[in-house]
């Protein structure tokens, strides 16, 4: 496993700690792991409730831990299905490198570029404070932003490769919010694997 043929960068971000490791996964592995993933994750669209409209959320997810605790966050409760053995070899890579040990992953499928992830952060009180988030990606590149919650200058971007590993922690997600926008351009899906802690 070639884990850091590519050298970790720490993103430039006060109030917050973000290292993102960009191959993560060999390009091979990465393949591997996106066509099971696809092909075995039962991908559910959930409706979302923002300002009191429903919506069709702009993505497929999927809800998996090993405490079956339920996960909630945008009016959604998901339930969790007991983890793959793909997810188990994926989460003890992910594992070492975040030096924690994660109760629940949740997955997200952008089909195409008119799938996206809006401002939010990561701050369900079920994820405690400081909560350490480590997100791989997976598939089509996709942009994503950072912006600090009260100082308008403070933003970061960056582009989430095939195989990338990108992990929060610390205060960030009580400083900042993020973001994976949508693209007019024409591209492939995306999965995307968060692992987190759910008390
Ligand atoms: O798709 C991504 O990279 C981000 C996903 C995310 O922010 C979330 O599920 O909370
Ligand atoms: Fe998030």
């Amino acid at each position: 496993m070639e884990l850091f043929d590519i050298p970790p960068q720490t993103l430039e971000m006060p109030d917050a700690e973000v290292v993102y490791f960009p191959r993560f996964f060999a390009e091979k592995a990465a393949n591997h792991y996106f066509d099971i993933l696809f092909e075995e994750t039962p991908w559910q669209q959930d409706d979302i409730r923002v300002f009191g409209k429903v919506y069709p959320q702009p993505r497929l997810t999927a809800l998996y831990g090993n405490n079956g605790k339920p996960y909630s966050y945008s009016n959604i409760t998901m339930q969790p299905e007991r983890f793959t053995e793909t997810l188990n070899e994926i989460k003890a890579l992910v594992e070492q490198v975040a030096q924690t040990s994660f109760t629940t992953a949740l997955l997200n499928l952008y089909r195409d570029g008119t799938d996206s992830n809006g401002w939010h952060a990561d701050d369900e009180k079920e994820l405690g404070t400081d909560p350490v988030i480590a997100s791989i990606s997976l598939g089509a590149t996709r942009r994503f932003h950072f912006k600090h919650k009260h100082d308008k200058d403070l933003k970061q971007k960056l582009l989430l490769d095939h195989g990338s590993l990108l992990l929060m922690k610390g205060p960030t997600q009580h400083h900042w919010l993020h973001q994976l926008p949508k693209t007019a351009k024409k591209i492939d899906p995306r999965i995307n694997i968060t692992f987190r802690v759910i008390k």
